[in-house]
C-alpha cells in the first residue's frame, strides 16, 4: 500500500478543518497542500493541533496552482465553486477528486437550476461521479476518479430509509422526514441569521419541501431499494454546534412485524464498522458526535399504522469529512476504516 499525496481546497471551512485533521494522521495518504484565501500564508499548526509535517504546511491561496500535482484532491467548497474546479482538476490528471459539495450528487443536470440555483457547467461528469456512501454501494467506488460525497441530511436519512424500503417492510411512497441539525451544518456563514443571539434558545424550520437534499435522498433510496416516491422533508435548525438527528415516518407493509423491521436493519448493517442498529429511543447525537458513526433504529407504531425510523450522525464527520475519507479508502482499495479508527465510537 503506497502512500498518495492529498490536498484540501476550502481548508478553512468547517468540513475542510475536519479533513485536515483526519488526513494529517492518515496511514496511507500524505497531506501535502491546503488551500484557503482567508488564511493564506498562515501555518496549519497555528490553527489546529496537528502532527509534525502537517503542522508546518502553509495555507495557499486558491489561485496558486489548484492542487494540480496532488494524487487525491478534496474539495470542501460551495457547490458552484466545485462545479467549476472539478473538471479542471480531472483534466489536469488528478487520480481521484472527492467533492464534498452537492455539485455532482444529482444525476439529472436539469435538476440543478431548481434545487441548487445554477445551470450545471459540466453535465457530462454527472454520469461518471460515484456516490460516496459506502454502506449503500461500495462496489461503485472501487477505482473511481470522481467521488461525490453525500449531503449531511441525505446521509442520515438515506441510511435509515434504504434498508427498510429495500427489504419490503415499508412502502417507498408516503415518506415524511424531519431532520434536526446543529448550526455548523450551515458552514461559516457570516449572515446575521446564524449569529449566536439569533440561534441560541430557539428552534426553527427552514426551506420546507424545497431543501436541496430532497432529490438526493429520493435518488439514493430509489437506486438502492428500487423505488422511492416523493419525500416530504422538514429541516429544523437547533442550537447545538454539531450533529443531526432525523425521524422518518414510513408506511409499514401489511403484516410487517417489529421482528421484520429489526431483521431488515441488522441484515443491512450487522457487519458495518460505522453503522450500528439501536433501539430508536437510544439513538442520540451525543453518541455519534466527533465519530464517523451513524446510529439507526426503527419501531412500528401499530396504533397509528406507522413505521418510525430514527438516525443520527455528526454532520462534519459521517456527514462530510469522515465519509469523504472512508470513500477515498474504498476508491483506492485501502481498508475503509483507515485513518478513521482513531476517532472514538
Ligand atoms: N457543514 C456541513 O455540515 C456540511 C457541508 N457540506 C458541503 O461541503 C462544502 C463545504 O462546507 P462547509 O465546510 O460547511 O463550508 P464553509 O462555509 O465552512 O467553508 C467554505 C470553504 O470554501 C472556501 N471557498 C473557496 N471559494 C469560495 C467561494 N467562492 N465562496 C466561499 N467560500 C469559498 C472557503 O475558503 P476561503 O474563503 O478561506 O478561501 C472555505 O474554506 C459545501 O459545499 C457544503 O455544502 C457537506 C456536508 C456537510
Ligand atoms: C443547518 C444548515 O443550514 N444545514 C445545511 C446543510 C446542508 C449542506 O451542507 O449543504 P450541501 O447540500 O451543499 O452539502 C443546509 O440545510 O443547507
Amino acid at each position: 500500500m503506497h502512500s498518495h499525496s492529498a490536498a484540501v481546497i476550502g481548508a478553512s471551512g468547517y468540513s475542510g478543518l475536519e479533513l485536515t485533521r483526519l488526513l494529517a494522521r492518515h496511514p496511507h495518504a500524505r497531506l501535502t497542500a491546503i488551500y484557503s484565501d482567508r488564511w493564506s500564508g498562515e501555518r496549519a499548526g497555528a490553527r489546529l493541533p496537528l502532527p509534525g509535517p502537517a503542522a508546518s504546511l502553509a495555507y495557499l491561496p486558491l489561485a496558486e496552482g489548484e492542487a494540480a500535482d496532488a494524487d487525491v484532491v478534496f474539495l470542501a467548497t460551495p457547490a458552484e465553486v466545485s462545479a467549476d474546479l472539478v473538471p479542471r482538476l480531472l483534466a489536469r490528471g488528478a487520480k481521484l477528486v472527492v467533492d464534498l459539495s452537492g455539485a455532482f450528487r444529482l444525476t439529472d443536470p436539469a435538476a440543478y437550476p431548481a434545487w441548487y440555483g445554477f445551470t450545471h457547467p459540466a453535465p457530462e461528469l454527472l454520469a461518471e461521479a460515484r456516490y460516496g456512501c459506502p454502506e449503500l454501494g461500495r462496489e461503485a467506488l472501487a477505482g473511481a476518479r470522481l467521488v461525490t460525497n453525500p449531503g449531511c441530511y441525505a446521509t442520515t436519512i438515506a441510511l435509515a430509509l434504504a434498508p427498510l424500503v429495500r427489504s419490503g417492510v415499508a412502502s417507498p411512497d408516503g415518506i415524511a422526514v424531519t431532520g434536526l441539525s446543529g448550526v455548523s451544518g450551515a458552514g461559516r456563514k457570516s449572515s446575521e441569521d446564524y449569529s449566536f443571539v439569533e440561534v441560541s434558545d430557539d428552534l426553527r424550520a427552514y426551506r420546507l419541501g424545497r431543501h436541496q437534499h430532497v432529490p438526493e435522498i429520493e435518488q439514493t433510496v430509489a437506486r438502492h431499494a428500487g423505488a422511492c416516491g416523493p419525500i416530504s422533508f422538514s429541516p429544523v435548525l437547533v442550537p447545538i454546534r454539531r450533529g443531526i438527528l432525523a425521524t422518518a415516518v414510513l408506511r409499514p407493509a401489511p403484516g410487517a412485524t417489529q421482528a421484520d423491521v429489526a431483521a431488515a436493519l441488522e441484515r443491512a448493517y450487522g457487519d458495518e464498522p460505522f453503522v450500528s442498529v439501536r433501539a430508536p429511543d437510544k439513538v442520540a447525537v451525543k453518541d455519534v458526535v466527533h465519530t464517523n458513526r451513524c446510529h439507526v433504529g426503527a419501531a412500528l407504531d401499530a396504533r397509528a399504522g406507522a413505521l418510525v425510523a430514527v438516525s443520527a450522525i455528526d454532520n462534519l464527520v459521517k456527514g462530510a469529512a469522515g465519509q469523504a475519507v472512508q470513500s477515498m479508502n474504498a476508491a483506492l482499495g485501502w481498508p475503509e476504516t483507515a485513518g478513521l479508527d482513531l476517532l472514538g465510537g
